[in-house]
């Protein structure tokens, strides 16, 4: 059993991990992009967030832009009704409680079980050993992605708390949590995505980064939460190529920064340009404005 970083290891005994994705050339990652966006759009998937109260407003706003029908939903009596019908699964741990928790854990395992997948996004998870264990144990009911900052990949992956960590923020570049990136992806099974001026996405073997983006994001709360969810919606509609469908959410997500960019004043005229550029985006701006590279 590989306990690498102390978190087991999620292939069952005897079997052969699945190969990496194939390697998408450079110059395709914006038809890709473009034809994925087109399936969402035209499939409308559901998605469950069990998230932070800061982010539900932000994180239901791009899902609907982006073209998905979000659903808020986290009362444990509600999980065996509802979440087998979802088309994926977000949870984040923003503003941990123990019901909350509860929730996760049964949500989590209901997707699992119905074959829906699941993502994680591990806000702050160095800031207690509550939210340090929380994640650890859903780690073990299989998220398909796991999405942070630097300082949370960098956290979870060596499953203790890190000292230098400030809340939600990250302290961190996205380049120096790529080693811990592939760590946690080979030792969770999940793809990881770490975000910052560039974001990195990994199966822990192949490393993809996407440059679209700008950094007046960190100036509004719960933009990394939003992406999550967004990684939630384009992995419901491309479950088979996880790595492909994160990193294009990725940067649909910072090719719609950067659009609402050009109109926006400040943090806030930004949250709504962002919102407005990603509803009205068309394939020749994604596909000249996409900026996703192979790293090794
Ligand atoms: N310096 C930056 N330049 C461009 N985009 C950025 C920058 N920092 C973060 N982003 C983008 O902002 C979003 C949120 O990422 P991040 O701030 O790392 O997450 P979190 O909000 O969870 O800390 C992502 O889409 C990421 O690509
Ligand atoms: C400010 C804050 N406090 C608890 S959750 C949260 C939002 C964090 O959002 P993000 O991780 O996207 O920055
Ligand atoms: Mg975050």
């Amino acid at each position: 059993m590989d306990t690498q970083n102390g978190i087991t290891a999620t292939a069952p005994a005897g079997k052969i991990p699945e190969p990496p994705e194939p390697h998408l050339p450079d110059d395709q990652w914006g038809r890709r992009a473009w034809e994925l966006l087109q399936k969402l759009r035209s499939r409308a998937p559901l998605i469950q967030c069990i998230t932070n109260v800061v982010s539900m407003d932000l994180m239901a706003n791009v899902l609907l832009a982006a073209g998905a029908s979000p659903a808020m939903l986290s009362s444990l009596n509600e999980i065996s009704d509802f979440t087998p019908g979802v088309d994926a699964l977000c949870i984040n741990i923003g503003t941990l409680s123990e019901d909350g928790l509860a929730s996760m854990r049964a949500a989590a395992s209901v997707a699992a079980e119905a074959g829906r997948p699941w993502v994680l996004d591990p806000v702050a998870v160095s800031a207690s050993d509550f939210r340090m264990e929380a994640c650890l144990g859903l780690l073990e009911l299989r998220p398909a992605v796991i999405r942070g900052n630097a300082s949370e990949i960098l956290g979870l992956a060596s499953a203790r708390r890190i000292r230098n960590s400030k809340g939600v923020d990250s302290s961190h570049q996205s380049l120096d949590a790529v080693e811990a990136a592939k760590s946690l992806s080979r030792s969770s099974g999940a793809i990881v995505a770490v975000s910052g001026a560039v974001d990195y996405i990994t199966d822990g073997h192949t490393v993809v980064g996407a440059r679209n983006g700008v950094s007046m994001l960190q100036k509004i709360t719960a933009t990394g939460c939003a992406v999550t969810a967004l990684i939630a919606a384009f992995i419901s509609v491309e479950p088979l190529s996880a790595l492909e469908a994160t990193a294009c959410a990725l940067s649909i997500f910072g090719v719609a920064a950067e659009l609402g960019m050009e109109m926006a004043t400040g943090p806030a005229s930004l949250r709504m340009h962002l919102i407005d550029s990603l509803d009205g985006l068309n394939e020749h701006v994604l596909v000249s404005r996409m900026n996703v590279f192979r790293v090794s």
